[in-house]
């Protein structure tokens, strides 16, 4: 099966559920699931994002949308899961398929060994033609884990399995130039830079969790790993045939050319920043040449926690985002090394090293087309030389 048949749908909440009675959506699934046998019957390997746990769980503990909290929402989702798997599952033996349940949490994505871990698993439901429905696994993460939404995880996802085309089914037709609400707010049929609608993507539908702004965070990603991303309302026939088929209108979101490796998209996109360093604008300017180790002479502040492993992001002195790295050290590891530069890094850590911070090797430098994240609050953050 040639790699470029693989797609990943990523389905909302709103789609999932009945408004009022948060009951499962029948009819939705039904034309899902038959549009699925018609693109498996062409060869395209299809992975499932599903978003609907929670709300399809809110009745079960006596909740509401509109009422409930963290901890309603885990124990929602602890309920709702099988009741939306029920849903598949019914209605994919009907299409003659099998499906299974994997559930991720944040860390799965983050970490290198277990995102591996997760796509050497989604590959082998593949190979047994069972489509893998994703969800994160809500119940147990809470906010400082999660990764809250859908539409990245399953960006994430299509990085994964290096999927060509990410198809994000929703209540609405696409992304639009303005608040959809306002008058005059017309369809963008085609994005290449989605930091140009970032401003206008506020609010969500009354069952969805991140609105358009994480669709278009998510489209940045896929589109970093080559991927295609198409955004689309669900209701409708053929829900994303009709769309791969560019049969409806939908918006576009084209993809750059591809990642320098797999590996380098891994350590690019992120779903929540670990810790950061601001450098020196000498190893800036350094940068502009070729990519070089970051020395601990370089580090002018840390902002963490972060342990030895984790990507932090790297920025200018001026707060632009200018690199991602997989940092040798904990953040307090980083902090004892660069105070102390008249001491050799072994002596200091009590273990053999060089006291590279991070290596040139696992670094990436981001380009245009990356979406910069905010550098975290100065307050926050800790001068590596003051004291
Ligand atoms: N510029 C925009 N274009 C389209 N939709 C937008 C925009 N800004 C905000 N939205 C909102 O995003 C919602 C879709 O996201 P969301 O509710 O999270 O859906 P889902 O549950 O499918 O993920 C729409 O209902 C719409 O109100
Ligand atoms: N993981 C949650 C959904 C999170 C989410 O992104 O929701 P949505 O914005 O409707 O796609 C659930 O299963 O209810």
């Amino acid at each position: 099966m040639p790699i470029s048949k693989r797609i990943v749908v990523k389905v909302g909440s709103s789609l999932l559920a009945n408004p009022d009675l948060l009951t499962p959506r029948w009819a939705f699934i039904q034309r899902l699931l038959e549009d699925f046998r018609l693109l498996r019957d062409q060869g395209y390997d299809i992975i499932l994002c599903s978003s609907g746990s929670v709300a399809l769980g809110l009745k079960m503990i006596g909740e509401t949308p509109e009422t409930a909290g963290l901890r309603d929402k885990q124990a929602a989702a602890a309920c709702g899961m099988p009741l939306l798997l029920n849903a598949y599952k019914q209605v994919g033996t009907e299409y003659r398929f099998d499906i299974a349940q994997v559930l991720v949490t944040l860390r799965d994505m983050e970490e290198r060994k277990r995102f591996l871990n997760t796509k050497n698993t989604i590959d082998r439901l593949l190979d047994a033609e069972v489509i893998p429905i994703v969800n994160e696994n809500d119940s147990i993460t809470t906010e400082e884990i999660r990764v809250g939404d859908n539409d990245r995880l399953a960006a994430k996802v299509a990085q994964m399995v290096q999927a060509d085309h990410l198809v994000i089914l929703t209540c609405i037709d696409g992304l639009y130039d303005k608040n959809p609400e306002e008058p005059g707010a017309k369809l963008v049929e085609e994005v290449e830079d989605v930091s140009q609608y970032l401003a206008v993507t506020t609010g969500t539908s009354d069952l969805g969790s991140g609105g358009m702004l994480t669709k278009m965070q998510a489209a940045n990603m896929a589109q970093n790993a080559g991927c295609v991303t198409l955004i689309a309302n669900g209701e409708h026939d053929s829900p994303v045939s009709s769309v791969l088929f560019n049969k409806r209108e939908h918006t576009r979101c084209l993809a750059h050319t591809e990642p320098a490796s797999a590996w380098a998209a891994w350590l690019t996109d992120r779903l929540q920043m670990a810790g950061s360093i601001v450098v020196s604008s000498d190893i800036v300017d350094a940068f502009e040449k070729e990519k070089m180790s970051i020395l601990r002479e370089h580090v002018q502040s840390i902002q963490g926690p972060y342990v030895k492993g984790d990507v932090i992001h790297i920025y200018s002195e001026d707060g632009e985002e200018i690199a991602r790295g997989l940092s040798n050290f904990s953040s307090e590891e980083t902090m004892v090394l660069t105070r102390n530069m008249n001491m050799p890094p072994e002596q200091l850590l009590g273990y053999k090293t060089r006291g590279t911070i991070v290596g040139k090797d696992n670094l990436v430098r981001l380009e245009e087309h990356h979406l910069q994240w905010d550098s975290p609050e100065d307050s926050a953050s800790v001068n590596a030389s003051s004291s």
